[in-house]
């Protein structure tokens, strides 16, 4: 059984009585009594998981002993218990950090019950998501899970080693499937910041309309739909990590208004007034050249500079020597894991064709070609012959060199769909894209799925 410390305030020795008889109920809840704000204090190092105290105590107020708990243990639940109704004091207390304000009346035991309840679950969950980041930031160790030994990829770990030290603005730059994403995750879980919220957002994804609110919230009432109140991604993000995906994409009337928030270190709410503070670390991507883009006009040179930060550029896989092969051999391993197959290796000709091909869909690509490659093979290792980059979509269709990234993008995934039975799930599992790509193609008939 887990026991639950609680530290219970109060001057008056028969209303303390009655509010530890109440909370014993609850065998878990070990109790201490004490009278004064100053015994409170002397007592914090028996570290109390919780603290109900009566307002006015004989040698100092509640504010005066907050501001002390606070200072001593800024997480620490505090529940205030109050002879009298006295809304201000009330809303100071919950400004300054007090987790409730009860009111003594004949419901006050109940209520007690069910605060104390409530809090141990934000509790719990505040620990095991802090749990769970901590075991995702052992996963993002950058050379463990951003797999490169080539002399272009050293680089790149080494500036990314600079980026998690530091809190300042990184801006991820690399064709498709280089890697991007996983960058910025490992820059987050490697920094101060990973215990706090990791936040996506692809800004080539939601409609140019819902971007706002997305990003900046929502009060209720602001637009048709807008039922509730809704924080957007940036205090999702709090304290943490705020990644932009696709920044190039962004119209010029939402970067005027990024600008805005990244200069004022604050937002306001869409149909809102209140000024929300914002501490987060921002770090963009594109596979644009945004240099460009702000030479062509598309792009505003004032948040140009803002984001860029510090600029890691991914090397397209054809630059990175013999990772490659490194990589190959890696996606294989994990291909013949997931796939329950026996141990697979890369024949000479296997590993030369790789060698040779210019991966326009950089690791992401190579992922998928070798997962494919793994399921197709039928013997001890994987030939030339099992990689059909030239198969997909027909005679050559990875080799040509006349196709765009999308007719590229429309191949394989039509190949992988006749290949997986047209699970889509499935699908876009093995490319690691959202279903919704895939819809989307189907939708503009660019894929045709039998009836
Ligand atoms: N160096 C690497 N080692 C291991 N896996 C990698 C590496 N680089 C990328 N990947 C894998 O390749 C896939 C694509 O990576 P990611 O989504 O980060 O690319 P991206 O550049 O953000 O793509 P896009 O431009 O399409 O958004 C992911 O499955 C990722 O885990």
């Amino acid at each position: 059984m887990d026991s639950y410390s609680i530290f219970i305030v109060e001057d008056d020795p028969w209303y303390g009585e009655i509010l530890e008889y109440h909370l014993t109920l609850n065998p878990e809840y070990q109790i201490t009594r004490l009278t004064s704000g100053s015994q409170c204090l002397a007592q914090l190092h028996k570290r109390p998981q919780l603290i109900t105290i009566d307002y006015s105590l004989p040698d100092m107020n509640g504010k005066q002993l907050l501001q002390r708990i606070r200072s001593a243990n800024p997480d620490l639940p505090v529940i205030f218990i109050s002879g009298q109704e006295d809304v201000g004091t009330a809303v100071e207390l919950l400004k300054m950090g007090a987790n409730d304000y009860l009111v003594k009346d004949d419901h006050t035991k109940d209520l007690l019950w069910n605060s104390i309840v409530r809090i141990r679950e934000n509790q719990r969950l505040k620990q095991e998501v802090e749990q769970l980041r901590e075991e995702l930031g052992q996963k993002y160790e950058f050379e463990k899970t951003i797999l490169g030994s080539s002399a272009a990829m050293k680089r790149v770990f080494a500036i990314m080693e600079k980026a998690a030290r530091t809190s300042i603005n990184v801006s991820v730059t690399g064709e498709t499937g280089t890697g991007k994403e996983l960058v910025a995750k490992a820059i987050h879980y490697n920094s101060e910041r990973a215990k706090k919220p990791f936040v996506p957002v692809n800004m080539a994804a939601i409609p140019a309309d819902l971007l706002e609110s997305e990003l900046f919230g929502h009060e209720k009432g602001a637009f048709t739909g807008a039922i509730a109140r809704k924080i957007g991604k940036f205090e999702e993000a709090a304290k943490g990590t705020l990644f932009l995906d696709e920044i190039a994409e962004l119209d010029l009337n939402l970067q005027s208004k990024l600008l805005r928030v990244l200069q004022e270190r604050e937002l306001v709410r869409v149909g809102g007034n209140e000024k929300v503070k914002l501490d987060v670390r921002l770090i963009v991507a594109t596979h644009r050249n945004l240099a460009k883009e702000v030479k062509e006009g598309h792009f505003r040179e004032d948040l140009y500079y803002r984001i860029m930060g510090l600029p890691v550029e991914l090397p397209p896989l054809r630059q990175r020597d013999n990772d490659v092969l490194m990589l190959a051999k890696s996606f294989l391993q994990e291909a013949c894991k997931t796939n329950k197959l026996g141990p697979l290796q890369l024949s000479n000709s296997a590993k030369e064709m790789l060698k040779q091909y210019p991966f326009p869909g950089n690791v992401r690509e190579l992922k998928a070609v070798i997962e494919l490659a793994a399921v197709m093979s039928n013997g001890q290792e994987v030939t030339a012959d099992d990689l059909h980059l030239n198969t997909v979509g027909g005679d050559n269709f990875l080799l040509s060199d006349a196709k765009t990234m999308k007719e590229y993008n429309i191949g394989i995934i039509r190949h992988l769909l006749k290949a997986n039975n047209n699970n889509i799930q499935k699908v876009a599992d093995i490319l690691d894209i959202g279903k919704s790509t895939i819809y989307k193609m189907i939708q503009n008939k660019e894929i045709v799925l039998p009836v």
